[in-house]
C-alpha cells in the first residue's frame, strides 16, 4: 500500500479498491447524516438540550477522540518508514510542547483561547475535507493551491460559522461555559461576536466565499466530467442546510464523529499497509479492529489529559454542560498538536503543492 508510489498531482494512489471503499463510506455516511438528521429535526423539532449532548459525549470513545490517537503512527506509515523510538518521541514531544503551551493560554486568557479554538477547528476541519475532496472524490476542479485554500475556508467555515449565524444563543452559551471554567467574567469579551451586525457581516462574507468557490470550481470543470464538482457542491449545500437547521451542540457532535473523524480514520487506514490491505479486500471490520487496537492506548491517554485539566481548572465542573465544556477544552488542547501532525501528513501526500 504505502509502497505504491504511483501518483498524479501529488495525491497518492493507494490501491484502487481500498480507496473506492473509503470514498463510498465517507460519502454515504455523510449523505445519510445530513438527510436523516435534517429531516428528523424538521419533522420532530429539536430534541431537548440534554439529548443534544449525547453524540458529543459518545465521541469520547466512538470515532471522535480515537481519530487523533494514531498520530504517533501515521506519519511513519505514510512515509513507508518503521515506527521507531525516535519517531514516537517526536510526536510525543510535539504533543507535550504545543499542548501545554496552548493549555497555558486557556488558563491565562480563556477568551483568546476560545477564539483560537474556533480558528484552529476551522482550519483543521477544512484541511480534512480538502484531503477527502482530492484523494477520495478526485476533485480536479481544485487544481491550484488557491482553489484548495478557498475550499479549506469554505469547508471549515461551515461547522464554525453557520451555527454562529443561525444559533447565536447556543453558540454564546457554549462559549460561556468553556471560558467560564477558567474565568466567569472573561466571556463578556466575546459578546460583540454574537451581535446582529457581526452575524450579518459573517453571513454576507462567508456566503460570498461559498458562491465564489462554487463558481470557480464550475468554470474549471469540463462539461464531460462534472461528477466531482457536483459531489463537492452537493456536500457544501447539504452542510449549509445541516448547520442552519440542526442545533449546534447536536450538529457538531454528530459531524465530529461521522464526518471529520470518519474521513480521517479512513485516511489513516489507507496509509497503513495492514488496514489498507483489509480495505482492499472489502474487510472493513478487520481494518476497524486494527484501527481500534492502534488507537486504544492514546484514547485512554486523552482521557487522562481530560482528568488532568479537570483537576486544574479553578471551578470544578459540576453540571453536564460543564463536563462537556471540559471535554471540549481537552479536545482543543489535543487538537493543536494533532493539526501539526495532519499538516505534515498533508505535506507528505503533497496536498498543498499541486
Ligand atoms: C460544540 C459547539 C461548538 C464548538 C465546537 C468545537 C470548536 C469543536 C471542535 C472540535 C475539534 C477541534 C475536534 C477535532 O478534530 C460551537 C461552535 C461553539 C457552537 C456550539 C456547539
Ligand atoms: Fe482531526
Amino acid at each position: 500500500m504505502s509502497g505504491d508510489t504511483a501518483s498524479s498531482g501529488g495525491i497518492p494512489h493507494t490501491d484502487a479498491a481500498a480507496r473506492r471503499l473509503a470514498a463510498r463510506l465517507s460519502l454515504g455516511v455523510g449523505l445519510v447524516l445530513i438527510v436523516a438528521v435534517v429531516s428528523i429535526t424538521i419533522i420532530m423539532g429539536s430534541p431537548p438540550l440534554a439529548y443534544q449532548y449525547v453524540p458529543l459525549a459518545l465521541s469520547v470513545v466512538v470515532l471522535g477522540l480515537p481519530h487523533g490517537a494514531v498520530d504517533h503512527l501515521v506519519l511513519s506509515r505514510a512515509r513507508g518508514d518503521p515506527v521507531t523510538p525516535r519517531s514516537l518521541a517526536f510526536v510525543g514531544g510535539l504533543y507535550l510542547l504545543v499542548g501545554s503551551a496552548y493549555a497555558a493560554v486557556w488558563f491565562l486568557a480563556p477568551a483568546v483561547a476560545f477564539v483560537l479554538f474556533i480558528l484552529v477547528t476551522l482550519i483543521h476541519w477544512g484541511q480534512g475535507d480538502v484531503y477527502a475532496l482530492l484523494a477520495l472524490v478526485r476533485a480536479d476542479h481544485l487544481e491550484t493551491r488557491a482553489s484548495r485554500l478557498l475550499a479549506l475556508i469554505v469547508r471549515g467555515g461551515l461547522p464554525m460559522l453557520v451555527p454562529l449565524i443561525a444559533f447565536p444563543a447556543q453558540y454564546a452559551f457554549v462559549a460561556e461555559t468553556l471560558v467560564g471554567l477558567f474565568d466567569p467574567d472573561a466571556a463578556a469579551a466575546l459578546e460583540p461576536a454574537f451581535s446582529q451586525p457581526v452575524r450579518a457581516a459573517v453571513a454576507i462574507g462567508f456566503g460570498s466565499l461559498i458562491v465564489l468557490a462554487t463558481g470557480f470550481g464550475f468554470v474549471r470543470t469540463s462539461s464531460g466530467d462534472r461528477g466531482p464538482w457536483i459531489v463537492d457542491t452537493a456536500e457544501t449545500i447539504g452542510l449549509v442546510a445541516y448547520f442552519a437547521i440542526v442545533p449546534p451542540i447536536l450538529a457538531i457532535g454528530l459531524y465530529f464523529c461521522f464526518w471529520h473523524s470518519l474521513r480521517h480514520i479512513l485516511r489513516t487506514m489507507l496509509v497503513d499497509p495492514a488496514a489498507g490491505a483489509a480495505l482492499e479486500r472489502g474487510a472493513l471490520s478487520a481494518a476497524s479492529r486494527r484501527f481500534a487496537r492502534d488507537a486504544a492506548p492514546l484514547t485512554a491517554g486523552g482521557l487522562l489529559v481530560l482528568v488532568g485539566i479537570g483537576l486544574l481548572v479553578p471551578r470544578t465542573p459540576a453540571t453536564v454542560p460543564d463536563v462537556l465544556a471540559l471535554y471540549l477544552v481537552t479536545i482543543a488542547v489535543l487538537t493543536l498538536p494533532h493539526v501539526v501532525v495532519v499538516t505534515l501528513l498533508d505535506r507528505e501526500q503533497r496536498l498543498w503543492s499541486p
